[in-house]
């Protein structure tokens, strides 16, 4: 074996300033430079073939090009030059066939989520999907029923904290409603952590026990023997979220680092052992009760498949079929709405005037009796209200970067119509931000910052959307759309028809905050800020905690804790760039984590 350092060859003196690398064998780095270079070469050959030119090289994640993590950044800047939504659309939509999530993800997450459609490919994931598909139909994704129970308590919870005097935790109580809902829609069994009670600031020194109870306070993963519906629920959410944390990690260190990190322990295994071992037990009793079905001549309709447990085990027998498929639509479909939920909130706090024109949309269409049920044509006349959702899912979308993988060479379009197409070779790795894209002036108008619904109502929305619909683009687009978008849209519209039925307005309240947490963390603090609409943590997390006030009864103010202190500055050369790239924030909000 020789050492770099004594025997240079052209291409490892180039490389040998990089001192890590002198302990490489000269042979693993002749290669390794040949092939970077032949391919360079050989890359450039093929695009003047194409009549086309290479992609100006991404400046932003150093060590993502270094690691081969990503080869083409799209639509990263508010300036962005070279990103072009033309190019979004081919890969989601006109040229979808030759664009694929890639090995790298599947490796990432397959220890969490084994295989199914959220995170397969090809002719496997268009099995998957057909499997999952019919599931969401119309008639499921409208059970008002289900969404108006876990409303019901959310609203007496939320109540009871604020006749206490304290101001309510609004993302942990949408973290709690949705997988109450989610559970319960998915699998038949719910989790019930929204009646376990709600945490208390940080300030109540004595707190009763239901703070301890939240499950996402907690940070101990590990089993207890005392299982109780809290313990379950608080394991199971902190596993859940771990394992995310993981998976996030691993997309961001790239799949030549995360497999070292690990190489003595899959930091997915011991949370995973909870959620798995929870989800496998709900498909035993699925399995069973389709044994049991079979047993008898007819079934009921409740029995005809209600849940997608029961949907999918009508398809397979194999429980690691059933177990991963559930984990799929599970992660896919929770912490989306969850955060969604508290951005409209947050969003909604921040601007009193939207709050105000959607309570009386609201108030008008619908009218303020919380036990009335609601039907569906109801909330279709709410336009606002979608709009809202809409102006918060284009502000603060909930998978705010993302990655795809060409299997051939192929050219785009040059946004510069004066200039060459753009050469894209087979296995290019190109990261798209919706977030950045949902925020060009170039594409949306130059109030392209601000927080404002009526975008969705008036003449802005035939001007720019109208014009290009794939400026927007929080649930993806093409095939492989998101599978639960209205079954979101659905469950959103209902807890939020709920929450401004009863309170009049929300509030934040800083002064619940721990105090660490009120002021933006100095090194996000970029001497070009912009706005403060943006004032979330990239690093930490969103608290949106409201401050509402009751139109019920029992009018009273309720404090409202927010725990939103750093300033994401915008523009194009500052930190939430930089955090972008490195799936940081991908990580804050999917994963949200709380507390
Ligand atoms: C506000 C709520 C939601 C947002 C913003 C959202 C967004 C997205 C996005 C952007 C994707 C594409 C991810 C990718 O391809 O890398 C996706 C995929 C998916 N979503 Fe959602 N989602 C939401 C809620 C839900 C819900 C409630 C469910 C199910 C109960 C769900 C189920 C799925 C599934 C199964 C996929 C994978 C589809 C496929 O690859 O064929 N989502 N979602």
């Amino acid at each position: 074996m020789h050492i770099v350092s004594h025997m240079l060859t052209p291409g490892q003196a180039r490389l040998d300033s990089r001192r890590w690398l002198c302990c490489f064998p000269s042979s693993v780095l002749d290669t390794l430079t040949n092939t970077i270079l032949y391919n360079e070469w050989y890359k450039a050959g093929r695009a003047r073939a194409s009549g086309a030119r290479l992609m100006p090289r991404a400046k932003g994640p150093k060590f993502g090009g270094w690691l081969g993590n990503v080869d083409i950044i799209e639509m990263m800047t508010k300036n962005a030059k070279e990103g072009y939504p033309e190019h979004i659309q081919r890969i989601f939509a006109t040229d979808f066939g030759n664009y694929v999530k890639g090995e790298r993800f599947q490796q990432a997450m397959g220890s969490v989520l084994g295989v199914g459609v959220f995170n397969s490919d090809g002719d496997m994931w268009k099995l998957h999907r057909s499997m999952t598909r019919p599931f969401f139909t119309r008639d499921r994704i409208t059970h008002f029923e289900l969404f108006d129970r876990h409303a019901l308590i959310c609203i007496q919870q939320m109540k009871k904290r604020l006749e206490e005097g304290y101001p309510v935790d609004f993302q942990d109580l949408m973290g709690r409603f949705t997988l109450d809902a989610a559970t319960e829609f998915l699998f038949g069994t719910c989790f019930h952590c929204l009646e376990d009670g709600l945490p208390y600031p940080y300030y109540v020194p004595t707190a009763p026990s239901p703070s301890s109870s939240s499950p996402f306070t907690s940070s101990s993963i590990l089993p207890t023997t005392t299982a109780n519906k809290t313990t379950n629920a608080q394991k199971f959410t902190t596993s859940f979220l771990l394992s995310q944390e993981v998976i996030s990690d691993r997309e961001r260190l790239g799949p030549l680092v995360w497999p070292l990190m690990e190489m003595w322990k899959d930091k997915t295994k011991e949370p995973m052992d909870v959620v798995g071992g929870w989800v496998e037990r709900i498909v035993r009793e699925a399995l069973e009760r389709k044994k049991e079905k079979k047993g008898r001549e007819e079934k009921t309709k409740e029995e005809e498949g209600e849940t997608l447990l029961d949907h999918l085990v009508e398809m397979t027998d194999d429980p690691t079929v059933l177990r991963d498929e559930a984990l799929n639509i599970m992660i896919a479909g929770r912490d989306t709405t969850a955060a969604t939920l508290s951005f409209v909130i947050y969003s909604l706090a921040k601007h009193p005037e939207a709050y105000k024109s959607l309570r009386e949309e609201i108030l008008r269409t619908i009218g303020s009796d919380t036990k009335k049920p609601l039907v569906y044509e109801q909330v279709k006349e709410c336009k606002y209200l979608r709009a809202v959702i809409n102006e918060t899912l284009r502000l603060f979308p909930v998978v705010p970067f993302n990655i795809r993988e060409s299997i051939r060479e192929t050219t785009w379009p040059s946004p510069d119509p004066t200039k060459e197409p753009l050469y894209v070779p087979a296995g290019t790795k190109t990261a798209y931000s919706v977030f950045m894209m949902h925020r060009r002036p170039d594409l949306w108008g130059p109030d392209a910052e601000e927080f404002d619904p009526n975008r969705f109502l008036d003449h802005r929305l035939k001007e720019y959307v109208g014009k290009n619909p794939f400026i927007f683009l929080p649930f993806n687009a093409g095939p492989r759309i998101c599978l639960g978008q209205q079954f979101a849209y659905n469950e959103m519209s209902f807890m939020l028809i709920r929450l401004v039925q009863y309170f009049e307005s929300f509030e934040f309240c800083v002064d619940a905050c721990e105090p660490e947490f009120r002021a933006p963390r100095k090194e996000w603090v970029s001497k070009s800020t912009d706005t403060d609409a943006l004032r979330i943590t990239l690093y930490e997390r969103l608290r949106a905690l409201s401050k509402s006030s009751s139109t019920q009864p029992n009018k009273k103010t309720a404090a409202v804790k927010q725990r939103l202190p750093a300033t994401a500055v915008m523009s194009p050369t500052s930190a939430p760039e930089k955090s972008l790239l490195s799936g940081i924030l991908l990580k804050t909000y999917t994963a949200l984590p709380v507390s």
